[in-house]
């Protein structure tokens, strides 16, 4: 893979920082080496001493004198060793890429810690998207992917896509504007990129089946493009085997896969993976040394103190705790919306995350109808024109998400919805 074209000139242009590379000098080095160095502050200063973190399961995560004073000091910008080496580990013996085996230049499998997957996503948009770029991705999409891409100033091309996500022949027809031989024209408009939520979308509940996957895969390399497969509802799939990911199939290191903690260990603590191609995850390093410098060096030791304590199997049995939550949290909601909203509105059920995306029937567009109506009654929706690449289309879909409420109050509010729509219509 020829990775510099796909680089920003921003991006290309980072170099390490100096000072971060003696910081990381330093973590490297025996405790016999003097340093005078970084201008890191000394911990003896900070006020806090040590702390204990009672786990719902008994453990308690200890966080003496000496821990704390690291815990409270810098670290690696690509994150912190024990956690990186866990996280690794757990991408090679769950997607087993191709790529874990590969020589750098080649494309080596690597991987950096993110301030949540949203920080991945952004730097990995501004790596890769210059102003006009023709970027793909499957619409409607997750609004915080929205917020990072289009200030960027590319042309957002939608791909179609159903309740199994995106559709390859959608894909062939809209790539077949170009021809594969124009990805060697430097000022070609053909795509580079492909942006997509593979297992439970946001807003859709969407989740591509693992032949989709290939198919997809296949036309990426038939034009040369790179997938940003952002799959933060992986942990999340109902049904076991979960589908194969792009990363699995990812022969070429062609893959750019964003994870995060948020959906099954925390959302405050803001902890999300980049994995992909060594040179594209230096880039994303790089970038981070000039911007937050690393994720909280805290909150990746407790999580990492977490994971060791409980091995790949306890984190996997916590999965299927969250998973059996959820099941039980989405069907409460398709019982509910039978109940309530079966002539008003039509949905397929989600196999994984946490989202129902409704289409309001003889509704053009939902967003006066939820901003205006539903607030009165009292129920707060989603109106579907957030997730549109134009918010101002009309969009006659709402997304309801079965995360947070009870199936008691699921309940209610589809009740006070199906009220809402039949008094609008
Ligand atoms: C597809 C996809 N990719 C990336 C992310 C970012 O997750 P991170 O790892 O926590 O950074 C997300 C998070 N999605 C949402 C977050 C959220 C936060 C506050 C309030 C509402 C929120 N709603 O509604 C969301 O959908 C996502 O759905």
């Amino acid at each position: 893979m020829n990775y510099a074209r796909f680089l920003t000139a921003v991006s290309a242009a980072r170099k390490p920082s100096a000072i971060r590379m003696l910081t990381e000098l330093q973590l490297r080095s025996p405790p016999s080496l003097i340093s005078l160095a970084g201008g890191a502050p000394n911990p003896n200063t900070f006020p806090f001493q040590s702390c204990s973190i009672q786990v719902k399961n008994g453990d308690t995560l200890m966080f003496d004198e000496t821990m704390m004073k690291r815990a409270l000091q810098y670290s690696a910008s690509s994150g912190i060793p024990e956690l990186l080496s866990w996280m690794k580990t757990l991408q090679k013996d769950l997607h087993n890429p191709p790529t874990a085996n590969y020589t750098a230049e080649n494309g080596q499998m690597d991987m950096c810690v993110t301030t949540g997957s949203q920080e991945g996503l952004s730097k990995v948009f501004e790596m890769l998207v210059n102003p006009g770029d023709n970027v793909l991705i499957d619409a409607p999409t997750y609004s915080g992917t929205l917020a990072a891409l289009q200030p960027l100033g590319c042309n957002l091309v939608s791909v179609p896509s159903d309740q199994y996500g995106m559709i390859p022949k959608g894909l062939k027809e809209v790539l077949s504007r170009w021809d594969p031989a124009d990805v060697h024209k430097p000022h070609s408009t053909i795509p580079r990129v492909l942006y997509t939520i593979p297992n439970g979308g946001n807003p859709t509940g969407a989740s591509m089946t693992a032949q989709r996957k290939w198919e997809v895969y296949e036309l990426a390399r038939q034009y040369d493009l790179l997938i940003i497969e952002d799959d933060p509802y992986y942990f999340l799939q109902f049904d076991k085997p979960w589908a194969p990911t792009f990363l699995s199939m990812d022969v070429d290191g062609r893959i750019i896969r964003t994870d995060s903690f948020s959906k099954i260990l925390s959302s405050g603590l803001r902890i999300g993976f980049v994995t992909g191609p060594k040179p594209l995850v230096d880039r994303v390093v790089l970038h981070i040394q000039a911007s937050t410098m690393h994720t909280s060096t805290f909150t990746q030791l407790m999580v990492s103190q977490l994971l060791h304590r409980w091995g790949q199997q306890g984190f996997l049995n916590h999965i299927d705790e969250v998973i059996e939550f959820y099941r039980t949290q989405r069907d409460a909601m398709l019982s509910s919306a039978d109940k309530w909203l079966k002539d008003v509105a039509e949905w397929h059920s989600p196999a994984a995350g946490m989202f129902l995306w409704m289409k309001l029937k003889g509704i053009t567009d939902s967003q006066q109808l939820i901003m205006e109506k539903a607030l009165e009654k009292e129920v707060l929706l989603v109106p579907g024109g957030v997730f549109m690449i134009n918010s101002s289309d009309p969009c006659p879909y709402v997304r309801a998400a079965f995360s947070l409420s009870t199936p008691q109050q699921i309940d209610e509010a589809f009740k006070r919805l199906s009220a809402l729509i039949k008094g609008a219509l």
